[in-house]
């Protein structure tokens, strides 16, 4: 084995597996598992089977998520700039997977950065819904906008908040919500040799303090009959089975349900557990419902340590939450609002420096009403469908939000919806998010680049193409000249601007292709 493992943790899963000690540490001298989750906002399972450049080979427990094969490097293909898939560790999958998310549910993931679990969500809602994706770090809160963008989510909205503060906005909303919490990281040591280099011996009982609140502010947001989930990378018991048995005890209206694949799972781990947590008297009945958690052991299975709860509230229809548009009533796409930013603690748009926002108090009424009928005429121009939800200006920056701005006053809001793009000088200039977002079939000029004709790696980079007029696909009636989506074998990647055979390329600088 070539990693050196710390005296106490490995003193602490002897302690914990016992006779399975020997077969647990073996399995350190595996490679670890590296895998995609096709990204079913923008390509089928079976189109990603067809022309994937790598053997893929089915994960048990998600049926979007497959193996690469050795050697494969899913980071430096034009679909994964084009958002086809999303790189992500096979176990991380299984989370989600029990959630069961449905398109339409209103879904709070609560430690989203940097958006693996996110994503998947999406996908399931099929952008239809509501996705709060929320994390306390700034910077990662920076990537997980970008990776939504990124998979093309139209129905999201990112927080950079405390738990406590989004429940007092949002109490018993939410019909499904992950808590995937900060941990001590001891089942990602394989795959990451840096978690090894921060764990302590009083890494698990630091993170158990913070887990037990977060999971308490969950709960508060959970709509009755809601479901949650809660789950860690990694394997003391204080962090997982222990957290579980507290939020019970404390929370007797909610029960664990056994988790769907649970059969390819170990059940959760009581014996050691109930010995580390004697000085608290927790009920029988309780440490039954804790056995059904699942623990994800990287000697039984084909991925990282990992561990999952199922949360079901018991609470019944009869105790039925008020629907979004009960509370807010649908508006027409353009007729939205300027939001007061003195009401909200931030909101930073896509690409946007302080220098280039207009301040409140400069984005007057009328320059408002301005900016928002010319979004209005771009949408009529270009999509073939009015976007849902509410239109809510950010300054200069304009989005489309499953929820008006005022629901989300006093929040740090890094992204309040899908950013479409900004107002200048009484113009609308379309967003990336638009672009990467969009089908081909709901945007009024197309250009297809392919893989094959290596066209696709030079719009990546940023160049300027030939292309001739004919090439331009456009609804009937619409010049060639003007913004195209670029779509990379028949996936949107970004924006162009045709004219006189020339496309100049409108791929943000910051995203651009710069492997060789
Ligand atoms: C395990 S990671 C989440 C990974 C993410 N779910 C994914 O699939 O990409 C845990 C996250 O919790 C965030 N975090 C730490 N304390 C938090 C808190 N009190 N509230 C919300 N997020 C927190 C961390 O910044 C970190 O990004």
């Amino acid at each position: 084995m070539a990693l050196q493992l710390p005296a106490a943790f490995k003193d602490r899963m002897k302690f914990l597996l016992q006779e399975d000690y020997d077969r647990f540490i073996a399995s350190y001298d595996h490679n670890p598992y590296s895998s995609i989750r096709v990204n079913t906002l923008k390509i089928s399972v079976e189109d990603m089977l067809a022309r994937s450049p790598w053997q893929l080979k089915p994960i048990p427990w998600c049926p979007t998520g497959f193996y690469t094969e050795s050697g494969a490097r899913p980071g430096k293909h034009p679909y994964y700039h084009a958002g086809l898939y999303y790189i992500q560790e096979p176990s991380a999958m299984a989370p989600v997977e029990m959630l069961d998310v449905r398109p339409g549910d209103k879904v709070l993931d609560l430690c989203a950065a940097p958006g693996g679990k996110s994503t998947q969500i999406a996908a399931k809602l099929n952008n239809e819904g509501l996705l709060f994706s929320n994390d306390l770090n700034p910077e990662r809160t920076k990537a997980l906008a970008k990776n939504l963008e990124l998979y093309g989510v139209r129905c999201g909205i990112v927080l950079q908040e405390h738990p406590e503060r989004i429940a007092g906005r949002f109490p018993c909303f939410f019909d499904k919500i992950l808590v995937d919490a900060p941990c001590s990281g001891e089942g990602m040591f394989r795959k990451d040799e840096d978690m090894i280099r921060q764990w302590t011996n009083e890494s698990p009982a630091k993170y158990a303090v913070m887990q037990r609140d977060i999971l308490a502010s969950a709960a508060k947001m959970l709509k009755p009959g809601g479901r949650m989930v809660y789950s860690t990378c990694t394997f003391s018991p204080e962090e997982n089975e222990a957290i579980i048995a507290g939020f019970l005890s404390d929370h007797r209206h909610f029960h664990v349900e056994v988790p769907a694949c649970s059969e390819l799972f170990a059940k959760g781990e009581t014996i050691r557990c109930k010995q580390a947590e004697e000085n608290r008297v927790i009920p029988d009945d309780i440490w039954e419902q804790v056995e059904h958690t699942a623990r994800l052991w990287p000697h039984l299975i084909e991925g990282e340590g990992h561990f999952l709860a199922v949360l079901q509230h018991d609470g019944s229809e009869d105790d039925r939450v008020l629907q979004i548009e009960e509370v807010y009533p649908p508006a027409q796409a353009g007729s939205g609002h300027l939001h007061d930013k003195n009401k909200s603690r931030s909101a930073r748009g896509f690409g946007g420096s302080k220098k280039d926002k207009v301040s409140s108090k400069s984005a007057t009424a009328e320059q408002g009403a301005a900016a928002l009928a010319a979004y209005g005429e771009f949408i009529k121009k270009h999509l073939s469908f009015p976007p849902a939800g509410y239109t809510v200006v950010y300054g200069q920056h304009i989005y489309q939000s499953p929820l008006p701005s005022t629901a989300l006053d006093g929040l740090k809001v890094v992204r309040p919806g899908w950013y479409m793009g900004d107002a200048k000088n009484g113009r609308f200039v379309p967003a990336h998010p638009l672009a990467t977002a969009l089908h081909p079939q709901e945007f009024c000029r197309v250009l297809h680049l392919s893989v094959d004709s290596g066209e696709a790696v030079r719009y990546l980079k940023g160049e300027t193409l030939d292309v001739e007029e004919n090439r331009i696909i456009c609804f009937e009636g619409t010049a060639a000249k003007g913004y195209v989506l670029i779509c990379i074998d028949g996936c949107s990647a970004g924006f162009g601007k045709w004219q006189d055979g020339r496309l100049k390329n409108e791929y943000p600088a910051g995203w651009r292709w710069t492997s060789a």
